[in-house]
């Protein structure tokens, strides 16, 4: 059965993404991520922040010149200049940023909310004449008054913008207070809304499905969560979340999510920890004897999340926690069936050198073992037999 609403996946790798410290693209790199993000089933990519100068103009000009499918976005702040650097890159679709905490309208604005709704008409206004699409970001949202939010994008809505980004710049929120948020914000504006978590707690992806439970109706994200501080949401946490946690679903293809981690962790010369959900090299790889036996016997028993869905499988690896089952099946994918007794004998021995290397021990080791203590036996067991074979003699 298919989820009751479709959620639009803003992804904003290329801008958020690459405010990870020390994170650089290049041209080709922006490129090839743009294009497989397409391919993924993205809506929406946010291709960078065109006041940081030509270069960076360049890169989003590029992407623009790829003709993708989904919108191409540029970050602009709230004045004019970056409004028209982004017209430089070719974009028809901006997202025009305003501070909406009163600690953030003061300290970088040095301005109160009424003015800052002002600076909203004046500078979205140019923006609207010059033919762009805007949406409006609202920066430091989950530490503002929700009223200042209503009389800011207030204004926005009046020149036609087409969405309001609620944004938890410093990571603040939790699933409750979220939905709370979302909830409260749907009294203050008829925008769409989009969310866009931060990670500091560990509870973007959390927050993002709440977000969404509560209306929002864009989800803010990043590949492999890559952003300021703790990052962001993960694209591929929250494409896979969405249609088991929150009845929704998306335009991502999950099969292609694997390719476009990998790309975008070479690009940031970063590698993609083992059990990081959805993607991680060891997230489907069972070592445990209990989990392995269940697995071995019906998958349901310890399967949440189907391998196939994202084009991977289950393994099975042999170390310390390994129990009887998995053993003999490792065996037995090449033909070596073990009795009991021989499949004990193996064990032993395996989680033996486990112990003492501090790892798994290979699939080739354990069925060197094995055929080891088949030929023992066997060596036994004719020895056993040769020694009985006077008695035998003696007999009548
Ligand atoms: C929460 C976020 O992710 S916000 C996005 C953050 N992204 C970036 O910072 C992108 C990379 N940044 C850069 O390359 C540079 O900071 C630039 C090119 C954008 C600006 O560089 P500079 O002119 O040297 O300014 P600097 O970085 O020192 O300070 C930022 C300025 O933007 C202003 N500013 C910040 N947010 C906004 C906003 N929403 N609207 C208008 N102005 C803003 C600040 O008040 C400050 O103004 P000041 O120069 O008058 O003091
Ligand atoms: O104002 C926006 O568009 C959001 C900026 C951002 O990345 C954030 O606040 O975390």
């Amino acid at each position: 059965m298919e989820a009751s609403h479709r959620i639009q996946i803003n992804d904003t790798t290329l801008r958020d993404g690459e405010q990870a410290p020390g994170v650089v693209f290049t041209l080709a790199e922006k490129v090839a991520i743009a294009r497989e993000l397409a391919e993924t089933g993205v809506d929406e990519i946010e291709a960078g922040t065109p006041a940081m100068g030509d270069e960076e103009v360049e890169g989003i000009a590029a992407i623009v010149g790829q003709n993708l499918r989904p919108r191409v976005t540029a970050w602009c702040r709230l004045n004019e200049a970056d409004v028209d650097a982004a017209l430089r890159a070719g974009v028809k679709h901006v997202n025009i940023s305003a501070p909406m905490s009163r600690l953030q309208m003061r300290v970088k604005l040095k301005a109160e909310p009424d003015e800052v709704a002002s600076r909203v008409t004046r500078v979205i206004g140019y923006a609207r004449d010059k033919g762009l699409e805007v949406a409006l970001g609202g920066e430091d949202s989950s530490r503002a008054d929700l009223r200042d939010i209503g009389l800011i994008a207030g204004a926005a809505a009046k020149l036609g913008v087409f969405r309001f980004r609620f944004a938890d710049t410093l990571g603040l929120l939790d699933p409750f207070s979220t939905y709370e948020y979302i909830k409260r914000l749907r009294d203050e504006t008829d925008l769409p809304v989009e969310f866009h978590g931060h990670n500091d707690l560990g509870l973007a992806t959390a927050n993002t499905l709440a977000a969404i439970r509560a209306g929002a109706s864009h989800a803010s994200v990043t590949v492999l969560g890559l952003g300021e501080r703790a990052g962001n949401a993960p694209l591929e946490e929250i494409a896979v979340a969405l249609p088991r946690t929150a009845d929704a679903r998306s335009g991502v293809d999950p099969t292609r999510l694997m390719r476009l981690c990998e790309l975008v962790a070479h690009a940031s010369r970063d590698s993609i920890p083992r059990a990081k959900p959805i993607v991680g090299a060891d997230i489907f790889t069972h070592e445990s004897g209990i989990h392995v036996a269940g697995l071995l016997t019906d998958v349901r028993t310890y399967q949440g999340l189907d391998p196939a869905l994202l084009g991977r499988s289950h393994k099975v690896v042999i170390g310390k926690h390994s129990g009887l089952a998995a053993v003999r099946s490792v065996c037995a994918a090449i033909g070596l069936d073990l009795d009991h007794p021989t499949a004990a004998a193996v064990l032993s021995r395996v989680k033996a050198i486990a112990k003492m290397t501090k790892t798994l021990v290979p699939d080739a080791r354990v069925r060197r073992v094995a055929r080891e203590e088949i030929a023992r036996r066997q060596g036994e067991e004719a020895g056993a037999n040769a020694r009985v074979q006077p008695e035998m003699r003696l007999q009548p």
